[in-house]
């Protein structure tokens, strides 16, 4: 007996059962059965059948998009309507025999739509051209299954029978249901909610017919004993399918309505030019494709129509690398995102974060590491330029703090330049006002006497003897903060040369006679002659050491004692 009379046999068994508690377990076998049969027929283990010749047609755009449906109900229609490809279209059945791609462009995306021959009952078990037209369904993300309006819905359910039973899963999410074979130890049923369809018995007689006697298997939702086979099987593919009805010219407005109303279902007439707008926003809503915007370091966003690169629902960092650069994913330091995905707007993300619809999002990478990959790989003059080009399109990885952010929502993640710490700037050193006017060249002084940064005297040992003047101070690069990024602080005219009270005190003491206190505090003939003299008879000695003591002897270059020892 043939693989299809066993169908057909366990087909009229099953439809002759009837369904009630005694037979439930008895059902359950049969579907299993039934299931595996048609795998078996789907993936044929001789020769195969015939190859799908002109159904090679190569994935490309962002998204694909297959009709589905009775010959005759408008497929052709709708593709050469939608897009600028032609498709033959005539009053007779299976007019199109091969899969005939066409291009989309909406929201600045590429949508692939296929025009598929139609199929008809049984395509499933390889009538007509059924098994060819049903895997490059398989392939696509969304399936449009156009329908006669005109018909009754016995055609609607037909055609979700053909696909159902080759595997696909119309408009449904997977069973919550876990399932790991095992070698040894039996099997382990577990459920997190109580189940109402079926039961461990049923489960164990399903589980036993696909010949598994070691398993973990965890029902995290109450499921049908058929999402249980579908588990098992494996190879089921979930697709979401609008259901659209063309032909409406020919049905009253009654019936349009009735349609129209019913969840995944848009009326049309290709014809007439009806709703097919609509169409097109139904789809891209069931596609649900996210676009987000990239930014260069320091640029805004190009935020056009045609901008943004097309994603898939639940892409992440990583997918929107990979949509730039093969490359980019590995050398990721942190990406920015400002959109709804984020807690904060603008927030740093890493590589699994997800991004939604309409987010802009700015990839930062590790420079050093991409010098080093790209000059490893060619050379050095060929890497340079290569990475001007690359920095020229995804912008300088290091950052874009050195455009003022200017923000006054005081909850903000950067605080106010003025207020960074000293590590964070590069300040203008204080300078004795007598060293800057013979370096001045037109010689003349402000009217406050001082410009920034200049003193009129330097160093002081107690606050009331040291002179503040304001110095010009810049954010380090790579240092974000809120306001200019440059501003005039405050500062002591003190300096600091790197000369320690202790160390000359100790230089005093115990090297005085020859001079090597002076030496180091910068008083080269006074030392010189405190050594010939060998420390002036030994009263200079003592007396310097009372000088460093109370502070009269400082170094010669206006500095003061270094803070720390
Ligand atoms: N009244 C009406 N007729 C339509 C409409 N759309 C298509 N048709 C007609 O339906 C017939 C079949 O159209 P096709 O586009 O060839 O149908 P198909 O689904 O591609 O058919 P196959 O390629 O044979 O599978 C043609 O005669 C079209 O003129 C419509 O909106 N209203
Ligand atoms: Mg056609």
């Amino acid at each position: 007996m043939g693989i299809l009379e066993k169908i057909a046999e366990i087909e009229h068994e099953i439809s002759r059962t009837q369904k009630n508690k005694a037979t439930e377990y008895h059902l359950g076998l049969l579907k299993a059965k039934l299931a595996k049969y048609r795998q078996q027929l789907l993936e044929p283990t001789g020769k195969g059948g015939a190859k799908g010749e002109g159904f090679d047609v190569m994935k490309s755009g962002d998204a694909r998009v297959a009709m589905v449906g009775f010959p005759s109900v408008g497929k052709s229609t709708l593709l050469s309507s939608m897009t600028t490809t032609h498709s033959e279209a005539a009053g007779y059945e299976f007019t199109t025999l091969t899969c005939i791609p066409g291009v989309i462009s909406y929201n600045g995306a590429n949508i692939q739509l296929l025009d598929l021959p139609g199929i008809i009952e049984g395509a499933s078990q390889g009538k007509g051209r059924g098994r060819q037209v049903i895997s490059v369904a398989k392939t696509a993300d969304l399936i449009l299954m156009m329908l006669d309006a005109g018909k009754s819905d016995q055609q609607k359910m037909l055609l979700e029978r053909e696909l159902e039973s080759v595997g696909i899963r119309l408009n449904k999410k997977p069973p919550n249901i876990y399932v790991k074979q095992k070698k040894v130890g039996g099997v382990k049923f577990t459920n997190t909610v109580p189940l109402t369809h079926c039961n461990e018995k049923l489960i164990m007689t399903v589980l036993h017919e696909y010949k598994i006697f070691n398993a973990d298997v965890i029902f995290r939702e109450d499921c049908t004993i058929d999402e249980f086979i579908d588990i098992i099987q494996g190879n089921r593919v979930y697709m979401t399918c609008l259901y659209v009805y063309n032909k409406i010219d020919q049905i009253s407005i009654e019936e349009i309505d009735r349609l129209a109303r019913k969840p995944h279902h848009v009326v049309i007439s290709c014809e007439m030019n009806l709703n097919m707008d609509y169409l097109l926003e139904k789809m891209w809503e069931y596609l649900a494709l996210v676009r987000c915007y990239t930014k260069k370091p320091g640029n805004a966003p190009d935020l056009g129509p045609e901008d943004g690169i097309i994603l898939r629902s639940g892409a992440t960092v990583e997918h929107c690398c990979h949509a730039l650069h093969r490359s980019l994913a590995a050398q990721l330091r942190y990406a920015i995102v400002w959109g709804t995905s984020t807690k904060f707007s603008p927030q740093r993300v890493g590589l699994h974060h997800k991004l939604d619809h309409e987010d802009v999002i700015q990839i930062m990478i590790l420079r050093l590491l991409m010098l080093v990959v790209i000059s490893s790989s060619a050379k050095i003059e060929g890497a340079k330029k290569k990475e001007e080009k690359f920095f020229a399109t995804y912008g300088d990885p290091e950052c874009d703090y050195d455009v003022p952010y200017i923000s006054t929502n005081p909850l903000g993640p950067n605080i106010e330049c003025q207020f960074l710490p000293d590590n964070f700037l590069d300040c203008q050193q204080p300078q004795a006002i007598s060293q800057n006017l013979q370096t001045n060249s037109n010689g003349s002084v402000n009217s406050n006497g001082k410009l920034p940064g200049e003193c009129l005297k330097m160093g002081g040992a107690r606050i009331e003897d040291v002179e503040f003047t304001d110095v010009i101070c810049q954010v380090l690069y790579c240092i974000p903060c809120r306001g200019e990024r440059q501003f005039l602080r405050k500062t002591p005219c003190i300096k600091y040369t790197g000369h320690y009270f202790l160390s000359t005190l100790l230089y005093s003491v115990l090297l005085g006679v020859a001079g090597v206190d002076r030496f180091c505090l910068g008083y080269s003939a006074m030392a010189v002659g405190k050594m010939m003299t060998l420390g002036g008879f030994g009263i200079w000695w003592l007396v310097d050491i009372f000088l460093l003591i109370f502070g009269i002897l400082l170094p010669a270059d206006d500095s003061n004692w270094e803070p720390y020892y």
